[in-house]
């Protein structure tokens, strides 16, 4: 009895299914409700026609059950009266008294999934239960234990949970904010103090990097961003978003933030300063890079250095006969650069790009001149172990600088001439007739209209050179360049002698600029020079040069700097300073402590003005007794 009833009380539809027979024996109450049909109607259905959907799989389940006694199917479907409908079977097979009977446990398939899904919601929802306790247990022992810690900290510190509520808040997000920790509890933070940008616009709290954190479960830092206080003001904030987790759940966030107002104002103005710095930069760049090109293209061509008249005007004949092959005549003072005006004509001319050959004139022995001009062949006269050319084969198609060229004697100016005019020559000791292309640019610091008078100078070669004049004019008939001049060999001796920073106060630069320079450029540079080899400090002093002046006032009657000597009163002037360094060097005229480095002057320079003063430097000599 009890049995029948549990039969047909059970929650779970069962049939009795004979099945050689092909009969239901017999269904309980669940069966007729999960197959909609009443007790008779079941009894009077095959079972071949109630899982005729999937009649197949009814078979192959019947055969596993008979052989195995025990079996269990999600593949087999009835026909309802509402179409078809899958079933989860568990079956059992029993041969009792000669009979076999099948009894199937049902259940519907969609049934049970839905009841599936009901039970994980379920769970979920309790577990949720629990979760929330959990959390609240985080926050109240990240609280107590934290609380020492949050009220300390500079920073703004507050904790939201997983819904955006705001669970604690430290003093100094209280000052920061303006809002006491009771006014923000359990509020929606983001919405007290994130809900615009900068601009007004409406922050999106899904956009916002703090929720993010409870997302993606990272740590979320923001350099710059705005949280609004209660007086509405926008505070910039850096911040730090970092996600609570609790047994591998995000149960919330803690936010460290500090307001950067003062940090971004301080930048502001840092970046202002560096715009202004990276302007004036600029600016001081494009100075720079004007004065360069003035420097280059009006005051230094090709190194030479100047803006007076005199100099301009030199630069203009330079330029003017460069491109020519004409040859250049250049008088002037010794230290004016006439050899500098030459490389100038040399450098942009076409023939800048083979060599320049000087022969300072005034160096030669006499009777080395034609094998020094022309060459020599081996054994042409004593000493002459090889064959060796000559400054005018070394030229070929450059240019041939004759400095002094009013040493030449007299007897080998003929040979000169004829090399100028034919551009032919033969080597000393060859009777081979050699040609050369080359240009002939010529120095002198002496007068060679007078020493033509003089009978000392042919007068065909003096015209043949003498093509085109140069005239350098003295130092001091152009004191408007001593400035400049002063900078450029006051930058060029600091770097030489590695003294960096080294200045003429504007005083110092006055003597220079009132004294006479009779050594001229050279002379100029040779004391800039030393006074920056023996300088002290940082100003450089010329208090020697004053000295020299007077010396000079002294014995030149009724002159100053600024009077207008004649030809003669000069010649006069550099005789006595010839003299007086001379007696000072006691008659030494080169090396070291010798008449030319007082002078500043090259030796060979000096020794042709002591020939032109007719000048004997023995008489200076000490008398021995
Ligand atoms: N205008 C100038 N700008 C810069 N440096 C100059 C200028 N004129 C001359 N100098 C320098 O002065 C020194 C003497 O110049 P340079 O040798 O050309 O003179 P010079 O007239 O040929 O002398 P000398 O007759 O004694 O041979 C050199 O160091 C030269 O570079």
């Amino acid at each position: 009895m009890y049995s029948d009833r549990f039969f047909n009380d059970s929650a779970t539809a069962q049939l009795v299914i004979d099945p050689y027979g092909d009969q239901i024996v017999c269904a309980n109450l669940e069966a007729c409700r999960l197959l909609r049909m009443d007790m008779l109607e079941i009894q009077s259905t095959r079972p071949s026609q109630l899982f005729s959907p999937n009649l197949p799989g009814l078979m192959v389940f019947t055969q596993e059950l008979l052989e195995k006694h025990r079996g269990w199917s999600d593949l087999l479907l009835i026909q309802t009266i509402s179409g078809e409908a899958r079933l989860e079977v568990s079956a059992r097979c029993s041969n009792a008294s000669g009979t076999t009977l099948l009894y199937f446990s049902l259940l519907n398939s969609e049934e049970m999934d839905q009841l599936r899904e009901r039970s994980s919601a379920e769970r979920h929802y309790l577990s949720g239960i629990g979760h929330w306790n959990r959390v609240s247990q985080v926050f109240q022992e990240f609280e107590r234990e934290n609380q020492l810690l949050l009220d300390a900290a500079g920073d703004g510190i507050y904790g939201v949970d997983a819904h955006g509520s705001t669970t604690f808040v430290n003093p100094a997000a209280e000052r920061i904010l303006g809002y006491t920790a009771d006014e923000l509890a359990g509020r929606n933070m983001h919405s007290m103090v994130h809900h615009s940008h900068l601009d007004g616009s409406h922050f999106k709290v899904d956009e916002c990097p703090i929720f993010e954190a409870f997302r993606d479960g990272a740590v979320h830092q923001v350099e710059n961003d705005v949280f609004w206080s209660k007086s509405g003001k926008p505070i910039d904030v850096e911040y730090t978003s970092t996600p609570i987790q609790d047994n591998g759940f995000t149960v919330g966030a803690v936010v460290i933030f500090r307001d950067i107002s003062q940090k971004k104002a301080d930048k502001k103005r840092l970046l202002e300063a560096l715009a202004e710095v990276e302007t004036l930069k600029n600016q001081l760049e494009l100075e720079n890079a004007y004065l360069q090109e003035e420097i280059n293209s009006e005051f230094n061509h090709h190194q030479i250095i100047g803006k007076s008249a005199a100099i301009q005007h030199i630069l203009q004949k330079i330029e003017l006969v460069a491109p020519t092959d004409s040859t250049v005549l250049i008088s002037g003072e010794s230290g004016t650069g006439k050899e500098l005006i030459a490389r100038a004509i040399h450098e942009i001319s076409q023939r800048s790009n083979r060599s320049l050959i000087r022969v300072n004139c005034a160096a030669i022995p006499e009777d080395l001149f034609e094998s020094e001009f022309f060459g020599h062949t081996k054994g042409a006269f004593t000493g002459a172990t090889s064959d060796r050319p000559g400054r005018f084969e070394l030229a070929n198609g450059g240019t041939l600088f004759l400095d002094e060229v009013g040493e030449i004697p007299l007897h080998l100016q003929g040979k000169l001439l004829r090399v100028l005019q034919e551009q032919q020559f033969e080597r000393v000791g060859e009777s081979r007739t050699r040609h050369v292309d080359v240009r002939i640019i010529t120095a002198t610091n002496r007068n060679l209209k007078e020493l033509v008078q003089q009978g000392q100078f042919r007068e065909d070669l003096y015209f043949r050179l003498n093509v085109f004049p140069i005239e350098s004019v003295p130092l001091r008939e152009r004191r408007d360049d001593i400035p400049m001049l002063t900078q450029h060999f006051l930058q060029k001796s600091c770097t030489r002698a590695n003294k960096p920073g080294l200045k003429i106060p504007l005083s110092e630069l006055e003597k220079l600029k009132h004294y006479l320079w009779p050594g001229n450029i050279r002379e100029l540079e040779n004391v800039i020079e030393r006074q920056v080899i023996l300088a002290q400090g940082a100003a450089l002093k010329f208090d020697g040069l004053a000295g020299t002046e007077s010396a000079h006032s002294d014995r030149i009657a009724g002159t100053s700097p600024s009077d207008i000597l004649t030809h003669r009163d000069l010649r006069q002037q550099d005789r006595r300073n010839l003299l007086m360094a001379l007696e000072r060097c006691h008659g030494k005229v080169s090396g070291s402590g010798g008449a030319a480095e007082l002078l500043g002057i090259k030796p060979t320079t000096l020794a042709s003005r002591i020939k032109k003063y007719r000048i004997d430097p023995r008489q200076f000599k000490p008398q021995r007794l």
